[in-house]
């Protein structure tokens, strides 16, 4: 059933109106302005060239790499990233060795995408390992950022006993090898921790409400023991942890297809089709762009704080209010047309992180704002339409 709704009401932005145009915290040496970050998925060099008429396709290799700051071997810290090459784990990657670090990045490819860190393929601070951290991994490094599981709904639940394993198993690995090297241990968690809740905005002192047995069971509990066994290294074997829980998170490099409302929205909108609103489209959520949580992910990893903490953005639309500003940012003139499916099992019905601890123990909060982050990354997926046309992909 298709049908075309009236402009909806959009809620006053908390955040101010000024574009932000820096990123990072210098406190922990992760400031970067955000052109110089833009110019890695915006503007990257084409590394290929294509004849039309032998049909063929020829791939260069980088001759510049991106520049990286300058720091004393003494200051230079190995890095591991799981799920280096997803949507998160790229931009993380991107900002650790901007910073001058040296990065080793796990990933299966399952859902991560080699094309999101192809620019740094080669560079002597850069290592790209193919591994599942389902299987254990052997390695010296003094930080571990363990992103690794797939994040979209429809991905998580296409395997989900591979989504358990991910998540269990991934992370006992990892926590093994914390323990044995020293390294600090860092838990990308999720709100869905809170499953669908009955305390709004969520604090991190909440239990939450999760179906245990529901179709993403494998993900939410997945998480919830990925952070039992991280508390577990911490008391029993003193493994130095840390854990953020991510709110709903939108950005350049999001899979296309994935099958999140971001990158669903603006490919429908994009391709002139109708979008489709799950349910009544009442349902909220509160969305970050990836930079905000970047930033967030490295203040954590490098303050003391060890309980979990929020970082998303209290910005809360609705999905029906949502659908409205994506429309309205790919085309001004075209009257929304929406796609009514029906509501998802499980789906939390409200989510907005409480964001004091985080401002507290990290001194961060988000500085983009919901509309800057939709512009940029509708440019992006602008981008991606057409080079994917050029290359006949
Ligand atoms: O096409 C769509 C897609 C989604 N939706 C709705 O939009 C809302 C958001 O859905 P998404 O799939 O983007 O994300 P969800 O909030 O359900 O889950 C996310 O939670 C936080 C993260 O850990 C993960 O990225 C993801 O699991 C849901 O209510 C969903 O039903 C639509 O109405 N239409």
């Amino acid at each position: 059933m298709m049908e075309t709704t009236k402009k909806e009401t959009l809620p006053t932005p908390t955040e101010s109106v000024k574009l932000v145009e820096n990123v990072g915290h210098e406190s922990v040496g992760s400031h970067v302005s955000l052109p110089t970050l833009r110019s890695l998925y915006l503007t990257p060099p084409k590394q290929y060239t294509i004849d039309d008429d032998a049909n063929t396709i020829t791939f260069k290799a980088t001759l510049d790499y991106p520049p990286v700051r300058r720091l004393k071997p003494s200051e230079r810290t190995r890095i591991l990233v799981t799920g280096g090459a997803g949507f998160v784990g790229s931009h993380l990657v991107d900002r650790l060795m901007v910073m001058g670090h040296e990065v080793v990045v796990l990933d299966n490819f399952f859902t991560g995408n080699k094309q999101n860190i192809q620019h740094w393929i080669g560079h002597p601070h850069f290592e790209l390992v193919r591994h599942d951290v389902v299987d254990p991994f052997m390695i010296e490094v003094s930080q571990i950022y363990h992103l690794a599981c797939p994040a979209s709904p429809p991905h998580y639940q296409y395997n989900p006993t591979k989504t358990v394993k991910t998540s269990v198993m991934g992370t006992i690995n990892m926590l093994g090898l914390a323990k044995r090297t020293k390294a600090r241990f860092l838990l990308t968690s999720t709100s869905e921790v809170y499953g669908d809740p009955e305390e709004h905005p969520q604090k991190e002192t909440y239990w939450g409400n999760v179906n245990p047995i529901g179709p993403r069971a494998c993900y939410d509990e997945g998480k919830r023991i990925a952070e039992t066994l991280t508390y577990s290294y911490m008391r029993q074997d003193g493994v130095d942890v840390r854990v953020a829980r991510i709110f709903n998170t939108f950005g350049p490099r999001m899979c296309p297809a994935d099958g999140r409302v971001v990158s669903n929205f603006i490919m429908q909108a994009l391709r002139g089709n109708p979008l489709t609103l799950y349910g009544d489209g009442d349902q909220t959520r509160s969305f970050q762009y990836v930079h905000d949580l970047v930033d967030g992910l490295i203040l954590l990893m490098n303050k003391r704080y060890q309980s979990p903490v929020n970082l998303g953005n209290p910005e809360e639309y609705t999905i029906g209010q949502f659908a409205t500003m994506i429309n309205k940012i790919v085309d001004p003139s075209r009257a929304i047309a929406i796609k009514r499916l029906p509501a998802l099992t499980d789906d939390p019905r409200k989510r907005k992180p409480a964001i004091e601890i985080a401002q507290k123990h990290l001194g961060w909060q988000p500085r983009f704002g919901v509309q800057q982050g939709l512009e940029e990354t509708i440019d992006w997926f602008r981008l991606q339409a057409a080079e994917n046309n050029e290359a006949g992909e």
